[in-house]
């Protein structure tokens, strides 16, 4: 099993100060910068693009960006956050016309590549595609907003994804996201996750340290329970 990553969206940052919060959260133990796309067309609201990850590059962050592209299409986002300094690209296949393509172009630009799934969107889509997959991500809410509350039935998909992920020779990161708290968080280690995202969970509270810590204990507990 991959070892347990953190990974605060910034969405529920403070964008007015954003370098100083993602150097806060991360000198607070955070393993990884999620970094939430979103195109008023695939999903209804708008947030940031390539320009700002190439800042925060710029700014000294060397921790591994995790772009999600809540975007349709997706590929020539997919060349501007190469360039722009992503470690993760991840995209909803609904979204592309050409899934397999896209996850090449991903991996030609040398960045991990992964598909997300929304509550409702089957895991088939990663029937014939498993050997170009870094992650899987699985939202647990409905794409376009933080602060939403965790759907229950994503952990059943979780399980599932485990499965499949441990029955094949790949080596995939399977990862959460939308109302991961720090009440939740060994519930969906349990089921399978291994990379968190939490975006008003960590961002809403004074102490980012304290939080992060917290999940760490809660994860903890969760490698025992599952034999890790
Ligand atoms: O991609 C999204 C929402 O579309 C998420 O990354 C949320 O930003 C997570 O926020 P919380 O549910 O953790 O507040």
């Amino acid at each position: 099993m991959n070892p347990y990553l953190i990974a605060p969206s910034i969405l529920s940052a403070d964008f007015a100060r954003l370098g100083e919060e993602v150097d806060n959260v991360l000198n607070a133990g955070a393993d990884v910068v999620h970094f939430d796309v979103m195109d008023n067309h695939y999903v209804p609201n708008l947030t940031i693009g390539p320009m700002v990850c190439e800042a925060l590059r710029k700014h000294g962050v060397t921790a591994p960006i995790d772009v999600h592209l809540m975007v349709s299409p997706v590929d020539d986002l997919i060349r501007m956050f190469i360039d722009a300094g992503a470690s993760y690209i991840t995209f909803h296949p609904e979204a592309s016309n050409h899934i397999d393509r896209s996850l090449q172009l991903i991996r030609d630009g040398g960045c991990k590549a992964g598909l997300v799934f929304n509550p409702a969107t089957p895991l088939s889509y990663i029937d014939h595609v498993m050997d170009k997959l870094d992650m899987i991500l699985l939202m647990s809410v409905n794409p376009g907003f933080g602060g939403q509350k965790f759907i229950p039935g994503t952990l059943d998909k979780l399980r599932e994804a485990r499965k499949r992920i441990d029955a094949s020779n790949y080596n995939i990161r399977l990862e959460i996201d939308g109302g991961v708290k720090t009440d939740n968080i060994r519930e969906i280690a349990e089921a399978g996750a291994d990379t968190f995202v939490a975006g008003s969970a960590i961002f809403n509270t004074d102490d980012y340290r304290a939080t992060i810590d917290a999940m760490r204990a809660e994860l903890e507990q969760a490698r025992r329970a599952v034999g890790q």
